[in-house]
């Protein structure tokens, strides 16, 4: 029956609900239910409630943040932190939160699970995630969580369903396209793209009509509202946007790629987290790791996705990251060219140009 929801519509609706704060319920092929609130929209009368359950809560985190915390991570990629039974909201909320790792480090030894399957807390982890909340989530096992969920008119995913479409990309499918005039070039055109997962829609801007038989002069260019936006003297992403539109109007053709990835894939709100830990001396890296993120959680096979949709197959990339060149290779773009892109650098970006150049190989 086409009116029910599908896998896709309902990790959409998931995604929704823990937002919300609202609990999702988790089943798995072996029978196994649990319920999984985000660890950052808990409130204080859910976590009371979810204690009234009988099962064991745990708060589930990523190896990065396990790491960070310095609690065993039985899993691999994560950790299944147990939660005291007189533990208050904030304490389980400092789990998953790094702000005040350094006024007010958590007391340890963290004790994590190591019996039983943690296929459920790494699909709750994954929504939380893709919701663009802190990765970590408070998940209690339940009985009859079909009735469960029912009964408490909860969304419920189900792990050998939901498990394929968390790591594969949702299709993108252009919606419209139209003229826009530019300051760089009069011939400018936007298109706009949207997946089927209901997630954020990409862009890309076309200047002039580029020769589907040439490599054209493409930048994939990450959204950065405060770079882009605010003239932010932190990053490089405002001169970097400006100077491949201009060069793209100077050469009178050329496509950029406006992916809506903001903060490498994690959002504007833990971007923020994570530039308060720059605040407090941290590097780029540390404190996406210190966050419970890898450095770069973007997923950059859309890039190729949009230039194939627009007849694209070859590119001149305007970029100093080699992970976008690589991951255009590997999805079907040749690279012809990879054109620098060195502009921008300020006395308050020096040292996080510096960092990527170093930990995450960019080219100087
Ligand atoms: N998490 C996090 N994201 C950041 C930080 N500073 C900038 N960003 C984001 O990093 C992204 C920069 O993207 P790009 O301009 O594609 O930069 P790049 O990967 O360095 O590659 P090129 O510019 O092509 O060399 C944007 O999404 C910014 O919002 C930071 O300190 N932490
Ligand atoms: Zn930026």
């Amino acid at each position: 029956m086409s009116l029910v929801p599908n896998i896709t519509e309902l990790l959409a609706r998931a995604r929704a609900d823990l937002r919300m704060g609202v609990p999702v319920v988790l089943t798995d092929e072996l029978g196994f239910g649990a319920l999984a609130f985000a660890t950052e929209t808990l409130s204080p009368q859910r976590l009371a409630d979810l204690r009234t359950l009988g099962g064991e809560p745990v708060v589930a985190i990523t190896m990065r943040r396990a790491e960070t915390l310095k609690a065993r991570a039985y899993d691999g990629d994560l950790a299944r932190v147990m939660i005291p039974a007189d533990a208050e909201l904030s304490w389980v909320q400092a789990v998953a939160d790094p702000s005040d790792d350094l006024n007010a480090p958590m007391k340890g030894p963290l004790m994590t699970q190591r019996q039983g399957s943690a296929n459920l807390h790494r699909i709750a982890i994954a929504l939380a995630k893709s919701a663009q909340l802190l990765p970590a989530t408070v998940v209690v096992p339940i009985n009859e969580s079909h009735e469960f969920a029912a009964t408490h008119g909860l969304t419920r995913i189900d792990h050998a369903r939901a498990a394929p479409h968390l790591t594969d990309r949702s299709a993108l499918h252009p919606v419209v396209a139209a003229r826009l005039p530019m300051e760089v070039s009069e011939a400018g055109r936007l298109h706009v793209f949207r997946p089927e997962d209901g997630g954020e829609e990409h862009y890309a801007i076309e200047i002039g009509r580029p020769d589907r038989d040439e490599p054209v002069l493409a930048r994939l260019h990450s959204a950065c509202f405060t770079g882009d936006l605010m003239g932010s003297l932190k990053c490089d992403c405002g001169p970097q946007l400006r100077g491949a539109l201009t060069q793209m109007g100077a050469e009178g053709a050329g496509v950029l790629l406006y992916l809506n990835q903001e903060g490498r894939g994690i959002g504007l709100a833990n971007k923020m987290r994570a530039y308060f830990l720059q605040d407090q001396g941290f590097d780029t890296v540390e404190a996406n790791h210190r966050l419970g993120f890898e450095d770069d959680e973007r997923d950059f096979r859309l890039g190729s996705d949009i230039l194939k949709s627009l007849g694209f197959s070859s590119v001149r990339l305007l970029t100093n990251n080699p992970a976008k060149i690589a991951m255009m290779e590997r999805t079907g773009i040749a690279v012809t060219e990879r054109v620098p892109l060195k502009v921008g650098e300020t006395d308050f970006n020096r040292s996080y140009l510096a960092t990527k150049a170093a930990k995450s190989g960019h080219l100087l």
